[in-house]
Formats: structure tokens, C-alpha cells, sequence
């Protein structure tokens, strides 16, 4: 008869390791010993001693022989929020998110960490250290949050400590830092456009942006804290900063250091937002006939133009979380790694 070899707790695998965050989070696990697989639909950097699997999550076939004998899961793949594609993100975030389950009860995996997001409660209204317990976002701002929250809501619900499988969900906010794909790129894009003049409403609006190996921190504390016993089973944790920053000045400080200017003009927030709707319904109905996608969707906008801030209290009580990278250390690393969109470049 066949025994069931224990997996090891440092044997680990991260779906979704090719991107920003999997990447900077792979390599500190292996920095820490641990050992780790990788699965991704595609691979973007090589390492001394890591596997990569290449699937799709959606196929539970091929993720099995990523998650054999591991012992702890993270989950922080998705499509990118960008796309705007509802029946990608149905499929990868909600049934792909039920395949990854599906698959780790089946190999025997104990953990499941997930790379959530602290939009699952934005609604595009001011949020001001808001707590884990906001309802989730009745009418989320777009399909990505959509999805989001129920992929939160099924990753949580999977936590059993009966079938010794237990489950908790990281909420980071604004992630960035060296190899980020969407903030600094998208930001100097715009730019170089001749479009980062303005500034939407009067540019006192407080948010969180969360330097990369931070998020990182708090997934390894949440890991190592998940314990059949720990009263972090089943819960959401926001992961920030702890430093809120105005909107603004964050953008203004980045585009200072990388050589474009500041923004500088007032614009009043409801009528961007409108004018961003209108694009928005625009580029839907034309979407047959003619594709473009504005720059200031109506998601960017009401990002840019409210109060969305949230409390880590419950990961500093919890996990023994404290930010390891300050925001200014960290904009000036993330602005070094750069050197491709400076001005003149
Ligand atoms: N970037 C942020 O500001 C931010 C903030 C909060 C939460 N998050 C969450 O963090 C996670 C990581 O985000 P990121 O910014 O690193 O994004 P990313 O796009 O850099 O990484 C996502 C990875 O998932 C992979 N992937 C996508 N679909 C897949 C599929 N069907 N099968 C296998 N792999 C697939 C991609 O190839 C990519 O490597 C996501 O879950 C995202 O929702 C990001
Ligand atoms: C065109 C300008 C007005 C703004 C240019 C910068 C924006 C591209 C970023 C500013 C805030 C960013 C952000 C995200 C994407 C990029 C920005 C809009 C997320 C929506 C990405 C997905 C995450 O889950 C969200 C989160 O909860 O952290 C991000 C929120 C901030």
C-alpha cells in the first residue's frame, strides 16, 4: 500500500509567479529557503532551483503537478485589470479560482494564501482607513473588482479545519516598485501624451500606494501564521503602507524624479468622471467597428479622485505585520529601476 508522504512546509508553490508580485514574492521565498515551484502561462525570468510549470489555471490536470507535495499555496494570479475583458476575468478568477481549490484539496495542500485586493469594498466613493469588515463593494467599479470579491469569497469560505485545509486572503492596496507593469509605465505614458497636466478634484485626496516587498511581508507572515488554531483562518488582511500619501503628490513626486513635469491645473472631479463615462460607453458601443481605450476610464478617475486609505491594525495585531520599506525608500528604488522612462530616454 501506497503511504502519503507529509509534504515539507517549506516545499511551496506560487500560481501566478511570472508576474510583478509572484516574482519579487518567489524570490524571497527561495531567499528564504524555501523551496518553490512556479506556475504561470508564461515564464518571464529563470532562477538556480526553481521549477516552472506552464498551464493555464483553469486546467486542473495541469496544475496538479505544480502543487505535488507542496504544502502551502499562494494564489496571486489574475488577468490584468486593464483588459476590461468580463468573461476573462469570470473565467480565470472565479472558475479558475475554484479549479485552484479544487486541485489543492486534491494533492493535499494545508495552505491557501491569496493575493486579494483592498478594492473588493471600493465603490468609487471615499474610503478613510477603512477597516476589513466594509461590505464588500455593492456595485464594484468594474469586472476585475467584480470578480475580485468572489474569488475572495470562495477562497475564504474553502477554510476547513476538519479537512485540514485553511485558507486566508491578503487585500494589498496600489502596488509598486521595480518591474511594476501598470502604475509608473502607465503614469509616464500618459505623460509623454502631454495628458498628466491636470489634476482631478482639488488634489488633497488621501490613498494608499504599498511598496512591492511589503505585500511580499505580509503574504510570508500570513503563511507562516496560518495554523489550524490562529484566528486568522478565513479572514481577509489589508496589507499597506501604513503611510496614506495624497494621490497627487505620489504621482507628481514619481514624474518630478523620472524628469516630466507635475500636473498642475484643476479640473473639477464630476466632470471628468462624466467625461470619462461618456468615453467609457463610447468605446462599447463602437467596440465592433472601432477599438480604442481611453486613458482616463472611469475606474482611473474615481482612483484619482477620492479618499481610498485603509487601516493594517488587524495584520499588525495578527500576523505581527509592520511595513519593511518606508514610501520614500521605496519611491526612490522604484524610480532607479527605471531608467528606460526617464525624460530624453
Ligand atoms: N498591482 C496592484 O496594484 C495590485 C493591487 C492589489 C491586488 N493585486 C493582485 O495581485 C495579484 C498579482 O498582480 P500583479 O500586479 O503582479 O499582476 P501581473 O499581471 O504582473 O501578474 C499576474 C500573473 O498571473 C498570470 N496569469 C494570468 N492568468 C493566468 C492563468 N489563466 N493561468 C495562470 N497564470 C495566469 C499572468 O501571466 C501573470 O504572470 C493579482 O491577483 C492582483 O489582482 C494587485
Ligand atoms: C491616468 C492617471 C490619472 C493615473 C495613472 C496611474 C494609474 C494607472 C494608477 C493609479 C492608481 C493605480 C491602481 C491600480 C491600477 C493602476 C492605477 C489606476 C489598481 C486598480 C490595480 C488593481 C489593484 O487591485 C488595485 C488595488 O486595489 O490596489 C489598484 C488600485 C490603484
Amino acid at each position: 500500500m501506497a503511504t502519503r508522504v507529509r509534504p515539507s512546509n517549506k516545499r511551496c508553490a506560487v500560481i501566478g509567479g511570472s508576474g510583478f508580485l509572484g516574482r519579487h514574492l518567489v524570490e524571497t521565498l527561495v531567499d528564504r529557503g524555501y523551496s518553490v515551484s512556479v506556475f504561470d502561462i508564461r515564464q518571464s525570468y529563470e532562477l538556480p532551483g526553481l521549477t516552472f510549470h506552464l498551464g493555464d489555471l483553469c486546467d486542473e490536470q495541469a496544475l496538479l503537478p505544480a502543487l505535488k507535495n507542496a504544502s502551502l499555496v499562494f494564489h496571486c494570479a489574475s488577468p490584468a485589470p486593464a483588459s476590461d475583458d468580463r468573461e476573462l476575468f469570470e473565467r480565470v478568477n472565479i472558475q479558475g479560482t475554484r479549479t485552484v481549490i479544487q486541485a489543492c484539496l486534491e494533492a493535499g495542500v494545508q495552505k491557501l494564501v491569496l493575493t486579494s485586493s483592498a478594492s473588493v469594498v471600493f465603490e468609487g466613493k471615499d474610503i478613510k482607513n477603512g477597516q476589513e469588515d466594509l461590505p464588500y463593494a455593492g456595485k464594484p467599479i468594474d469586472y476585475y473588482t467584480e470578480t475580485k470579491i468572489e474569488q475572495e469569497k470562495l477562497v475564504l469560505q474553502a477554510c476547513d479545519r476538519e479537512k485540514d485545509f485553511l485558507t486566508v486572503a491578503i487585500r494589498p492596496h496600489g502596488i509598486f516598485g521595480p518591474r511594476d507593469p501598470q502604475l509608473v509605465p502607465i503614469l509616464v505614458d500618459t505623460a509623454r501624451r502631454g495628458k498628466m497636466k491636470f489634476i482631478i478634484g482639488d488634489g488633497t485626496n488621501l490613498v494608499d500606494f504599498t511598496f512591492v516587498e511589503n505585500v511580499v511581508h505580509g503574504h510570508i507572515l500570513a503563511a507562516e501564521n496560518l495554523r489550524p488554531n490562529s484566528p486568522i483562518c478565513g479572514k481577509p488582511y489589508h496589507i499597506t503602507n501604513d503611510e496614506p500619501v495624497r494621490f497627487w503628490d505620489f504621482m507628481s513626486e514619481v514624474l518630478v524624479a523620472l524628469g516630466y513635469a507635475a500636473p498642475r491645473f484643476h479640473l473639477p472631479y464630476i466632470l471628468v468622471y462624466g467625461l470619462a463615462l461618456l468615453l467609457w460607453l463610447l468605446s462599447m458601443i463602437l467596440r465592433p467597428v472601432l477599438s480604442f481605450k481611453p486613458t482616463f476610464t472611469p475606474m482611473r478617475v474615481a482612483l484619482a479622485g477620492t479618499h481610498h486609505y485603509y487601516s493594517c491594525d488587524r495584520a499588525k495585531q495578527d500576523l505581527g505585520y509592520k511595513p519593511v520599506v518606508s514610501l520614500k525608500e521605496g519611491i526612490q528604488r522604484t524610480v532607479q529601476s527605471y531608467p528606460h522612462l526617464r525624460k530624453g530616454a
